[in-house]
């Protein structure tokens, strides 16, 4: 016996349709009640007149049946198609709670669907992806794992631990007489490092899953008037942040988010590198190397008028980044230089003069850094730690494995359990809870 629970599963606002999704132990009565006798056979659109308790017509339109558990959630399951204006939504919505149905919470039908068994948790996290997919790379990402990219990935991992640990505890309940650790090395050993190697080979990716799911994140850096803001503007073909021939003008971190080869990319402007001499420029200093510090690209702009490149800026850069030496228009007294063993760009911000040659290049980086391989991505930091969680433990298990067995078990039993609260295997009601409230209402 469940709930039954229904919600506007289109989106909200006028539309040519509207559709209404409802999952319970109640949904065949309510169908009924709602759209008429015969039922509609199952999973094929019946015209109907939805009518309120006093017989009269909401609306005509679409009714699906969906007989548990073949159906999204696994239960019983009904999808009323109506004209998608507010009034007849409202009127439906209305019936259904008179007749017991309450409305769904954010993510509640795919919490059902993971709870009957319909998709692991990596599979509902993909789901909720692709519903907020904005490019290409995201959606594709997004439809592999919702379609079990990661759940084959890490069942394969957790079966053969299980034969790990099969073989392991047979030593430690039946051990031979004769020596008992050099077997288990024998036996264990090699799938044990072998796993521990894959595991490592999937963490170890530069966060591609990560970095194609949230944006792949460049920070503009250099000192005071150097033309940062003018070349974020430029990027972003809007007037995102202030510019202005005041050094300083910018404080805070602007951030302008933009797609790169169907990627996206968060591009920040930070203020200028300098002595400070304030407690607001303090602070915007701060926050600008602490950007530049987790970025994934940094950018040093550089006004081509100075004598030297800025120390400052030349440490907080690393080799894959590159130097933009802007305002060339100007007269130029710095120059592009191999000893500095960077990507460097001449650029004029102002005019928009090089920025094809720069923008080209950040597209052909990008792409290559977050495009899929044939292995699939972690896509998220929760994914991310149990997989660090169970590499520990397997690391640990190696380690007791000629010492003491029954301790490599319990570790190998422990990488276990981190593997299945990946895919939810164990329901950790927390995790639960945190995962499908990211979902919006209706799905
Ligand atoms: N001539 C010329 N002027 C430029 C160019 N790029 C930027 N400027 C000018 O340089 C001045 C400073 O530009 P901003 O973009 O505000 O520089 P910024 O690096 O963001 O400066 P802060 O935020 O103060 O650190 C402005 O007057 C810009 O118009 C360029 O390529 N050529
Ligand atoms: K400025
Ligand atoms: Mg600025």
């Amino acid at each position: 016996m469940t709930e039954t629970i229904f919600a506007l599963a289109s989106g909200p606002g006028r539309a040519g349709v509207a559709v209404i999704r409802l999952s319970g132990t109640r949904t065949g009565e309510i169908l009924d009640a709602v759209a008429g006798m015969p039922r509609p056979k199952p999973r094929l659109a019946a015209l109907r007149a939805f009518k309120n308790d006093r017989g009269d017509v909401i609306d005509q339109g679409l009714a699906l049946w969906f007989e548990g558990p073949a159906s999204f959630t696994g239960e019983d399951c009904a999808e009323f198609h109506v004209h998608g204006g507010a009034a007849v939504i409202e009127a439906l919505a209305g019936r259904l709670t008179a007749l017991g149905a309450r409305p769904a919470e954010a993510g509640e039908f795919t919490r059902r669907a993971f709870q009957n068994g319909k998709m692991d948790l990596t599979e509902a996290e993909g789901l909720a992806d692709l519903i907020d997919a904005e490019t290409e790379g995201q959606r594709e990402q997004a439809l592999s794992q919702m379609t079990g990219a990661l759940r084959s990935l890490y069942e394969d991992w957790r079966e053969q631990l299980i034969s790990v640990l099969a073989a392991i505890e047979g030593e430690v309940d039946f051990p031979d007489e004769e020596d008992v650790p050099d077997t288990l090395s024998d036996t264990a050993g090699p799938p044990l490092a072998a796993l521990s190697q894959a595991l490592a080979q999937h963490l170890d990716d530069g966060r591609r899953g990560e970095r194609v799911r949230d944006g792949f994140s460049i920070a503009l850096i250099g000192e005071p008037n150097a033309g940062k803001s003018t070349l974020l503007n430029a990027l972003a073909r809007r007037d995102a942040a202030i510019v202005t021939d005041i050094p300083g003008t910018t404080r805070d971190v602007v951030e302008v988010r933009l797609v790169l080869g169907g990627f996206p990319v968060i591009i920040a402007d930070t203020a200028g590198l300098r002595e400070a001499a304030d407690q607001v420029e303090v602070e915007g200093v701060k926050r600008a190397l602490a950007r530049a510090e987790s970025a994934d690209l940094r950018l040093g702009v550089v006004d081509v008028s100075r004598e030297t490149f800025p120390d400052k800026l030349l440490e907080t850069l690393r080799s894959n980044d590159a130097l933009i030496l802007n305002k060339m228009d100007q007269g130029q007294t710095l120059h592009p230089s191999d000893e500095l063993g960077m990507t460097q760009f001449k650029l004029c911000a102002k005019s928009g003069e090089g920025l094809p040659a720069l923008e080209g290049w950040l597209e052909r980086l990008v792409v290559e850094r977050l495009s899929r391989r044939e292995a699939p991505a972690l896509s998220r930091a929760r994914h991310r730690q149990a997989v660090e969680r169970a590499l520990e433990h397997l690391n640990a298990a190696q380690r007791q494995l000629s010492r003491a067995p029954e301790l490599a078990a319990s570790d190998v039993h422990l990488a276990i359990r981190a593997l299945e609260s990946l895919t939810g295997r164990i329901d950790v009601e927390d995790v639960l809870d945190r995962v499908f409230s990211q979902f919006c209402i209706g799905k």
